[in-house]
């Protein structure tokens, strides 16, 4: 494991009293975080669930934003543009999205962890122009080029 990467976070009014986000073991890759607001999703339905957070993630990196696999597994609560990416240079509010993909109303209460934060280098891009690309034995080949899925016998 790497040396953890400070990161400012700070407090909104409505984001007193919750514990921070946090590893819920000494290898988890993401933290947990805390809904700031209770709320129910109703099947079908989105909602941007406050945290109650603001951060300043360093340069060259970023958080994204991951579903909670006991959530999607057992409610089919995920997070529908996952994973949402929060920039380095953002100092709204950090929001969960989450859709309610299961058959049944979820009931979110303040305190609850839906979803995890993991935080990631990110390296920008510069286009390089050309006119001709280099050759690949892959070529144009993709979208299961290389073989599908196991046949049934
Ligand atoms: O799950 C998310 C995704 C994004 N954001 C915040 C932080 C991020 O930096 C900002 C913009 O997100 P994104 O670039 O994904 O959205 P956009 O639709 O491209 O909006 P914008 O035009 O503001 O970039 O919204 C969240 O709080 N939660
Ligand atoms: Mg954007």
């Amino acid at each position: 494991m790497t040396k953890p990467v400070g990161v400012q976070i700070k407090r909104l009014p409505h984001g007193h009293g919750l514990d921070l986000p946090a590893y819920a073991t000494e290898g988890s890759a993401g933290m947990d975080v805390l809904a700031a607001e209770s709320v129910t999703i109703k099947p079908g339905q989105r909602h941007a669930v406050a945290t109650g957070l603001s951060v300043a993630i360093p340069e060259n990196y970023e958080i994204q934003v991951r579903p909670r696999s006991g959530l999607a597994f057992k409610h089919g609560i995920t997070v529908p543009n996952t994973p949402g990416t929060i920039d380095s240079d953002y100092r709204g509010e950090l929001k969960v999205l989450l859709i309610n993909h299961g058959t049944d109303d979820f009931a979110i209460q303040r305190g609850d962890r839906v979803a995890q934060l993991v935080l990631a280098p990110v390296t920008q891009a510069k286009w390089e122009e050309v006119d001709e690309l280099s050759e690949t034995v892959r070529g144009e080949g993709g979208f299961g080029s290389t073989g599908g899925h196991a046949k049934l016998a």
